[in-house]
């Protein structure tokens, strides 16, 4: 087991926002998550990546007990991630950003840090923009960039949160080979997004959260058909996803 979740509570005041939350991840999955706006998607990546800390519960990585680490100790430990809204340094360089993200995330020094960074800039098909300052970059530079600042940390589990927004179809396709090319390269995948066929097209498990509870879980195809996932997405936006997973 690569994670796992262990009855994870977070309040914000009197708001529960994932009530005792349980959830297990083996090595080498590719996980996709969905649910309404507001379901506690972000919040459980928080409580995984330690930005956010549970209120009761515990966050356990490769059978190590990281529910005390913050956030810099949990991506040294492995775990690396993605923001909705990429947030490069945007007066640096991509190459510059990926090793900062390299000797900060990962702890790596020198020469091996500078290789993580070029190795992560290369992986991620940046090569050619390596030297421009990241606030020059195309929307979908930016969200490869986004990518090559989480690999550069070297996770072993990776979690993707709407690293898609923005993208036109054709960009959508660009970047879901490159996802699966990492996850290929033996990283494990959490990756929330509302583009549900890209997901389904992807992932091997589909996790479906409300309310901060799993309503289901299980292969793609089946999560899609269940009758509980389609009563809780009705009308909402993710409504024409679920019909294009359908077929
Ligand atoms: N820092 C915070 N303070 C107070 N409430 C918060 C905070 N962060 C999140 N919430 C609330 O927690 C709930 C879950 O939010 P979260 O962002 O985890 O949902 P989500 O499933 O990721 O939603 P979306 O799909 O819209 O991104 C929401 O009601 C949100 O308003």
């Amino acid at each position: 087991m690569l994670l796992e979740l262990r009855e994870t509570t977070k309040r914000y005041g009197d708001m529960v926002v994932i009530p005792k939350l349980s959830l297990s991840v083996e090595d080498g999955e590719f996980i996709g998550v969905i649910g309404p706006n507001g379901a506690g998607k972000s919040t459980m990546f928080g409580l995984i990546s330690g930005s956010a800390r549970c209120d009761s519960g515990s966050v356990f990585l490769d059978g190590r007990d990281v529910t005390t680490y913050d956030a810099a100790e949990r991506c040294r430990a492995g775990i690396g991630r993605t923001f909705q809204i990429p947030q490069p340094f945007d007066g640096m360089t991509a190459y510059e950003n990926a090793l900062v993200a390299a000797t900060f995330g990962s702890g790596l020094h020198g020469h091996a840090a500078q290789q993580a960074a070029v190795d992560a800039i290369q992986r991620c098909g940046l090569e050619g923009a390596a030297d421009k300052l990241a606030g020059t970059l195309t929307l979908l530079q930016r969200k490869r960039l986004e990518l090559a600042r989480a690999i550069a940390t070297r996770p072993r589990l990776l979690l993707l949160d709407e690293v898609a927004g923005g993208l036109t179809d054709a960009e959508m396709q660009q970047l879901l080979r490159l996802i699966v090319t990492i996850h290929q390269a033996g990283v494990t995948v959490l990756w929330i997004e509302h583009l549900v066929h890209a997901l389904v097209s992807a992932a091997d498990r589909l996790v479906v959260l409300a309310s901060g509870a799993v309503i289901c879980d299980g292969d793609p195809k089946s999560v899609m058909a269940d009758r509980t996932v389609r009563d809780t997405y009705l009308g909402s936006d993710i409504e024409e996803g679920l019909v294009h997973a359908a077929h």
